[in-house]
């Protein structure tokens, strides 16, 4: 086949490359050298003259005998005298050109000339000795380099391709090859195995030529002949890679230019030369057109002679062109054409390159090799089995398990690591002195009621330790609930409950008591007391007893939550007792101001004034110690007060000292002074040193029964405040038990099921709804989606690719969802670049699919489906606006159905098609479509890095 080498293109590295031994081939013009041919006999015996001369070996001058003209001297690269030989002229005309095919780089000789003028002569002399150099060049080479030489021919004879080592083919064809640009068809091409072979072919080809007699010449070659030889030369490397060059050298004999009124030419002979006339001329046009460095259209296809040098007429081939001459007289204007042809010639340029074809024989080896093995491995029954299948999946699931297992593993961490950090926090702002609480923290806080009024950490009590031990636990204990944590922490509130109120109780008692002894308040204030004793002990009576308490420990989980439901009423009623107990103590302090009054009135007649005292009560100590409490500021002020008394005043109190100390001191004073007061009664000044002792022991008894009044107010606020807690800490402990019984109820629902299975079609239409919903929610492909749905309509055989595809999208929505909720910082980029690629890849196969519209629906039914889509009649991208609703709508099956019968069309999918098969979806994350991932499937594989 004649043409460029008959490499694939994508084979051949066309780079610029070194010819052995020789500079870098990069642009070169055409070798252009001009050869003489004697006179012959004819023109010898008609005393023809000569008109040309030599004036060195490379310009040629006509000769001018008339002297009428100046002469004009050609020069080119070359000229031979009509005494040079043809080995001369190959070895400086053609031979560097012809010896470039061994290293890969087309090459191009070619006789152009008047007929007659030794064209053919000069080309059989060329040919001859360029085989002669080019075996003797193989033979001297390393064993490292192979040689492959194959021979084609072809004569152009009327505008016809005739092959000439095959005439019987008859005419043949030019085709266009985008990678080989023009290449004769079925042109035979026959290897040469040696020299002599090599020239017994090339003696066929002769033979075959079309040759004729004319008047010029009795055996003018009546066609253009090109004689191809492809040269392949093999390069084997020390590590192994194989390089090859591949190139061509023709060897081009044209037909000669004639004139008719020279050849004598008619009939076929006329025919014949109109022939060769046109296609020179076309020749002719072309290198003129060349020369012009003018890159326009260049006619290469207005004639076969053309079309088939195109790659030698400055494209990629060495060429170097022989123009022969007559030395007549009588043929000087044909011989100024060649000349001037010549000329044109000369500026013509060149882009040889070294077509090299590179093959690593090794890859192809490995390749070869792999291709071996998997077609083993296709054939291995075993590949093929369900057993290897389940063992594929099974092995598959055991890593989603795993992975599973690692995530729960790291959120637990997560939330321990949380939890240690918040109370960190919290006692590192305990230990500054700070109570503050970030929003965060109200559960917490509403649990932590003791902790609230600890002002100093280096005063803390161990009870106060243990509430920030306790509290550190409730949070535990709210993060991940365990139901008897959970009841032991009901029963403990409890407790500290009916502490309070006992506390209160004894307290009020003893307050009572004292009022009653001493007679204190009036009546309506003493009523008050009772009032509110009574109500104390009402909520005594409401509150849960210790029996309740201990069944309760032994109760299971659900009857504890039916327990502390049916407290919420007492709760409710505590608060309402307690709310009762304020007002009557807001009424008690209210009407405290007639105390002094009352006291002047009434106590000053006793003998034995002992002033208002808690000192023997043992409940006083619940006050002091009762959360919250003001009674330790109120003391520090009676402290104050006492401090500040005159030391001369008859009240001999103790500086320092705690209150019930000095209340005993003071006590015991007192009953001193009044001892004293009555022994020593009637005298004047004891008279008034009395009038002034009782007066301070009025006025000390009435600062310390305000005080204690104000102390049991706060007292009882606070307690109210507790109740409200405790009544809110219990809710929450409640919802957590109700939480972790429904869940138990729906795990046991969970396994009932499990024992129960419901029919496969049930279940497949729910697996199918979730899956629908699944795609929707991540993204996937639309033509995933669609031939999932279509092929897999319920059959039993379907419940495994069901599974794995539900079991794949729901890990795939929970690791989305986690990415999206997920600090950046400690993603990074991988938020942006997992969802967003999906999404980005669902646009473009939307738009994919957009395009295919056209081709798959006629306008008929493009128009019904726009209208039944609600697409509106004017608007842009309407196919894209149509693609776009499709398998938007996860709650209507008839939507999905209808998406992806659409769909379907649009990529020729057919359930019933070769390429339908369940198997396409090979239980893991390939894309099911022609193995061609889309970004989503991508992503999504790399993702779960199965
Ligand atoms: N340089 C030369 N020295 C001696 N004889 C030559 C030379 N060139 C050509 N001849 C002779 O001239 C004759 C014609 O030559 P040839 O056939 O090669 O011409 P041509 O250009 O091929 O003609 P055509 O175009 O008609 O085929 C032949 O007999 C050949 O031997």
């Amino acid at each position: 086949m004649v043409g460029p080498p008959a490499t694939p293109l994508s084979k051949i590295q066309m780079n610029l490359s070194s010819t052995p031994g020789r500079a870098k081939v990069r642009e070169e013009k055409i070798l252009v050298t001009v050869r003489m041919r004697p006179l012959n006999r004819k023109e010898q015996a008609m005393y023809d003259l000569i008109a040309w001369d030599c004036l060195d070996d490379s310009t040629i001058v006509f000769k001018n005998p008339n002297q009428e003209r100046p002469v004009i001297p050609y020069t080119f690269d070359k000229v031979f005298a009509d005494t040079c030989s043809t080995h001369k002229v190959y070895e400086e005309g053609a031979k560097d050109v012809a010896l470039s095919a061994l290293s890969g780089i087309n090459a191009t000789i070619f006789a152009y000339g008047q007929t007659g003028s030794g064209k053919t002569f000069t080309m059989r002399g060329i040919a001859e000795n360029a085989i002669k150099d080019i075996y003797e060049y193989i033979q001297n080479q390393t064993p490292e380099r192979d040689f492959i030489l194959r021979v084609s021919a072809l004569e152009i004879y009327n505008e016809t391709v005739i092959d000439l080592l095959n005439r019987e083919s008859g005419p043949l064809r030019l085709l266009d090859d985008p990678e080989k640009g023009t290449i004769v068809e079925k042109l035979i091409e026959e290897v040469a195995r040696d020299s002599q072979h090599l020239r017994h072919l090339m003696s066929i080809c002769e033979a075959q030529r079309q040759v004729g007699e004319t008047a010029l010449n009795d055996k003018s070659s009546r066609s253009h002949q090109i004689i191809r030889l492809s040269i392949e030369c093999s390069l084997r490397e020390t590590s192994g890679c194989v390089k090859s060059y591949l190139a061509s050298l023709n060897f081009v004999d044209l037909a000669g230019s004639e004139r008719v009124s020279q050849t004598n030419t008619c009939g076929k002979r006329l025919k014949e030369g109109s022939h060769i006339n046109r296609s020179l001329l076309t020749l002719t046009t072309v290198i003129r057109k060349l020369s012009g460095g003018k890159r326009g259209h260049i006619p290469y296809r207005d004639s076969k002679l053309t079309r088939i040098l195109q790659s030698s007429l400055g494209g990629n081939a060495r060429t170097a062109i022989i123009c022969t001459i007559s030395l007549a007289l009588s043929h000087v204007d044909q011989t100024r054409n060649t000349l001037a042809f010549a000329t044109s010639a000369k500026e013509v340029t060149n882009n040889a390159q070294v077509n090299m074809v590179v093959s690593d024989k090794a890859l192809v080896k490995d390749l070869q090799k792999e291709v071996a093995r998997l077609e083993e491995a296709l054939r291995s029954p075993e590949l093929s089995s369900s057993s290897c299948l389940r063992s594929l999946l099974s092995e598959k699931e055991l890593k989603i398990q795993q992975m599973e297992g690692v995530i729960e593993e790291l959120k637990r961490q997560r939330d321990l690591a949380l939890s240690q950090l918040e109370l960190e926090r919290k006692t590192n702002k305990i230990q500054k002195g700070s109570n503050q609480y970030g929003p965060s923290s109200q559960v917490v806080r509403c649990l932590s009621f003791s902790e609230e009024d600890k002002s100093d950490i280096c005063e803390r009590t161990p009870e106060q330790g243990e509430a920030i031990v306790r509290q550190a636990m409730l949070k535990k204990l709210i993060a991940s609930p365990n139901p008897s944590i959970l009841v032991d922490e009901i029963r403990h509130l409890e407790h500290r409950q009916r502490e309070l109120f006992e506390g209160a109780n004894r307290a009020l008692e003893d307050f009572h008591k004292d009022f009653a002894t001493h007679k204190l308040g009036n009546q309506e204030t003493a009523e008050t007391m009772g009032k509110v004793l009574s109500e104390i002990k009402d909520m005594l009576v409401g509150s849960s007893n210790p029996e309740e308490i201990v069944m309760a420990d032994k109760a299971k989980l659900m009857e504890e939550i039916s327990r502390l439901k049916s407290q919420q009423n007492k709760i409710a009623s505590l608060e309402k007792k307690l709310e009762n107990v304020q007002k009557s103590v807001d009424k008690l302090v209210s009407s405290f101001p007639n105390t002094e009054e009352t006291l002047n009135k009434t106590q000053l007649k006793r003998k034995k004034i002992l002033p208002f005292s808690l000192s023997n009560s043992p409940n006083m100590q619940h006050i002091i110690r009762a959360p919250c409490s003001p009674l330790s500021s109120s003391r520090r002020a009676m402290e104050h007060e006492i401090e500040n008394r005159a030391p001369g005043n008859g009240v001999a109190l103790p500086s320092g000292g705690t209150f019930t100390r000095l209340d005993k001191d003071t006590t015991l004073k007192d009953n001193e002074s009044c001892n004293s007061i009555s022994s020593r009664e009637g005298s004047p000044a004891t008279r008034q040193s009395k009038s002034v002792n009782v007066k301070k022991i009025q006025r000390m008894f009435k600062n310390a029964a305000e005080e204690n009044i104000r102390s049991f107010r706060a007292y009882v606020t606070e307690l109210k405040e507790l109740v409200a807690k405790l009544h809110y800490q219990k809710q929450l402990l409640v919802c957590q038990v109700l939480e972790l019984e429904a869940n138990k109820t729906a795990n046991d629902e969970v396994d009932t099921t499990a024992q129960s299975p419901k029919p496969w079609h049930v279940l497949f239409e729910e697996q199918r709804k979730q899956i629908v919903m699944l795609w929707h929610l991540c993204h996937i492909s639309l033509i995933h989606r669609t031939q999932f749905y279509l092929l897999l309509r319920g059959d039993p055989s379907d419940q495994i690719y069901m599974e794995v595809e539900l079991r794949r999208l729901t890990w795939l929505e929970q690791h989305l969802a986690e990415l999206g909720n997920a600090s950046p910082a400690l993603l990074g980029d991988e938020p942006a670049s997992s969802v967003s690629a999906s999404i980005k890849a669902l646009k473009q196969e939307r738009e994919y699919l957009a395009k295919r519209l056209n081709t798959k629906f006629t306008v008929e039914e493009r128009e019904l489906l726009y209208s039944k889509w609600e697409i509106p009649s004017v608007g842009k991208q309407r196919r894209l606006q149509l693609v776009n609703k499709f398998w938007t709508d996860p709650y209507n099956m008839q939507h999905i159905q209808e998406s992806a019968e659409i769909v379907a069309k649009l990529i020729d999918f057919s359930i019933s098609g070769e390429n339908a098969s369940k198997d396409m979806f090979e239980l893991n994350f390939a894309s099911p479509f022609d193995k061609k991932t889309w970004a989503g499937w991508n992503f999504i594989s790399n993702l779960l890095n199965l």
